[in-house]
Formats: structure tokens, C-alpha cells, sequence
């Protein structure tokens, strides 16, 4: 659905985009993740037509966005990280205005725009003016607008930006069931969003893909993926010295808990599992003990391990 080769933006002497190649199939939920300022959004706009390319080539559904760009553009539904919209009219206007705009006769405007109003849960506000709107139904209206054409592929920019959690959660389980019907492409800083919608994830950093897989397997390929987290009582430098000589660990960082005791997270080779030997340690020595576990990795370490600075 998504075809995008060596994909270039410079700003003057700025690199936005750095030759980047992903490609996103036919009904896939995708994650285009990376901190501020990576690329995510030029990447966006290049790909719905808005900004031109420096070089390398974008297709939907097939057509070239750039040579064959109002096909393209049939095919897509945007919507950008703030919504721009006119304050100034009713949702259904405005919804009917933009279908209009799109190219839709006036029937398929009547029935399309009842359509989206439904699906995007607009029935109660469809008559107000939308500068009244929270902005939850804001974003909402914003998503109508990208599915009135009856696009395949949405595109969209951040749609939690600003919400509260309740709306997150709402607009959430409406991308989830959108994605039922599209192919959905989506920029988020929200992980645990990524996690719980997105079949795929695209990591993206300085302009480039630093990574692309599920976030399942993103985790499991986690570099720093072992690491056990113990409670206890007892000398912390002792503790400290006594799990660092034990085979397959790198290190020891310790801080008390405020209540007597001390937390210890014991770093280890990936793919090793310590807690059995360093519960033989806890033992031998009788300290009291009050928790031990290994934290498994998040979409978060994953993210942070690569695209941090140092
Ligand atoms: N029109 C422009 N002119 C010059 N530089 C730009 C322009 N648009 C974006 N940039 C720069 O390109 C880089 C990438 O910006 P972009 O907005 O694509 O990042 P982003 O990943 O979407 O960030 P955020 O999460 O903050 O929205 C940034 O360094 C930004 O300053």
C-alpha cells in the first residue's frame, strides 16, 4: 500500500529525511515512532503529497505521489497534527464542505458524511459550531475529514496530541477499529499506544530508520532485555560486591528505598537469566530478602536505547 525508496528532505543545508525505505501492506496498523524533531511529520507530508521531495520516490496504492498525485491522494486520508479547522461552521457543514472539496457528488456527500459522523461518534455534535468543540471531538472531526472520500489508507499525525486519557482512550479503540478496514500509518510519542494498536513499528531517529519490526520482537531483540531487580537488608557495598563477581553480570547500581532497605538492579549478558544465582548469594549470606524479579523490556527501552543521545 505504502512504497517509499530512498526517500530525501533537506531544508537548505538541513537533512529532515535521510534516505529512508519502509514499505506498509495492505491492512497493516504501523507506528511511525522517533523523538521530537526526527523526521516523523516531513516524512507525512511527503508522503500525502503536501511537501515535495528532494529525492527518492513514495507510491500508494501503486501510484506515484509526486508524478501521479491526485490518484495518490484519493487513496489516502490525512490527517495532520493540528487539525486545521473552520471554527466557524458545523461539523456537518464543514464535513459536507470538505467531501465537497474532495470531489464527492452531492449524494455521496449526504451518505458519506452520515457514514463518518457515525463511525467517528459525531451525532451529538453534529450541529454545533465547532469552535465550541473539546478537543477530543476536535481530533474526531479531524479523523471524519480523513475517511470522507472512502480513503484505503489513513495517515495520521499524532491523533492523541493533547487529549486527556479518557479521550485517548476513545480515539484509540476508534483507529482499532478503523484499522479492521485500512491501512493505517500512524505518528505517536505514546508507547504504550503503539503497543496496544500497532502490528508494526518504525522507529525513526536523525532523519533515519533506525529500526523496523513488531513490537513484540522489537522487545525480544532488546539489547539490555535482562535485568533483575532485587530488595533487601543488608550492606549495600557488600551486596553490591558480592553480586558483581557472579558470571554473566555487568552491573550493579543500588539506592535505598527510604524505609530500611535497598533496591539493587543487577544488569546482565542478554539472554542469561542470574536470579537463581543471585538468590544462592542472598542465601549463603542470610540476608533478608524482600523481592527478586527480571524485568522484561518495554517498547520504551527499546525506544530509548536507540535514539538516546549519549
Ligand atoms: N519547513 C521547514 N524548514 C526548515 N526545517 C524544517 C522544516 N520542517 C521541519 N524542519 C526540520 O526538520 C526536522 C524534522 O522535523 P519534523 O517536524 O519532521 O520532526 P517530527 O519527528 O515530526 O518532530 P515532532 O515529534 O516534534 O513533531 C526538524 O529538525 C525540523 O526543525
Amino acid at each position: 500500500m505504502i512504497e517509499v525508496r530512498e526517500l530525501t528532505k533537506r531544508f537548505s543545508r538541513h537533512t529532515a529525511v535521510d534516505n529512508i525505505s519502509f514499505s506498509v501492506g495492505k491492512g497493516e496498523i504501523v507506528g511511525f515512532l522517533g523523538p521530537n524533531g526526527a523526521g516523523k511529520t516531513t516524512t507525512m507530508r511527503m508522503l500525502t503529497g503536501y511537501l515535495p521531495a528532494t529525492s527518492g520516490s513514495v507510491e500508494i496504492g501503486g501510484h506515484d505521489v509526486f508524478r501521479e498525485s491526485v490518484q495518490a491522494r484519493r487513496k489516502i486520508g490525512y490527517m495532520p497534527e493540528n487539525v486545521p479547522l473552520y471554527e466557524d461552521m458545523r461539523v456537518r457543514e464543514y464535513l459536507k464542505f470538505r467531501a465537497h472539496l474532495k470531489g464527492l457528488s452531492t449524494s455521496e456527500t449526504r451518505r458519506r458524511v452520515g457514514e463518518v459522523i457515525a463511525t467517528c461518534g459525531l451525532d451529538s455534535v453534529r450541529r454545533k459550531m465547532i469552535k465550541v468543540l473539546s478537543k477530543g471531538y476536535r481530533q474526531r472531526v479531524g479523523l471524519a475529514d480523513a475517511l470522507v472520500h472512502s480513503p484505503d489508507l489513513l495517515i495520521l499525525d499524532e491523533p492523541t496530541n493533547g487529549l486527556d486519557p479518557n479521550q485517548i482512550r476513545q480515539i484509540r479503540e476508534l483507529i482499532k477499529r478503523l484499522g479492521e478496514s485500512h491501512t493505517i500509518l500512524l505518528s505517536t510519542h505514546i508507547l504504550s499506544e503503539v503497543e496496544m494498536t500497532c502490528g508494526r513499528v518504525i522507529i525513526i531517529d536523525g532523519g533515519k530508520v533506525r529500526a523496523q519490526d513488531s513490537p513484540e520482537s522489537l522487545v525480544d531483540g532488546m539489547r539490555t532485555a535482562g535485568k533483575v531487580l532485587i530488595e533487601l537488608k543488608a550492606d549495600p557495598e557488600v551486596v553490591q560486591g558480592a553480586i558483581n563477581r557472579l558470571d554473566h553480570v555487568k552491573r550493579v547500581t543500588q539506592e535505598a528505598t527510604g524505609d530500611g532497605w535497598f533496591a539493587f538492579e543487577v544488569l546482565v549478558d542478554s539472554g542469561t537469566d542470574a536470579r537463581e544465582r543471585i538468590h544462592e548469594v542472598i542465601a549463603q549470606n542470610g540476608w533478608s530478602l524482600r523481592s527478586l524479579h527480571r524485568r522484561v523490556a518495554t517498547l520504551e527501552d527499546v525506544f530509548v536505547e536507540l535514539t538516546r543521545q549519549d
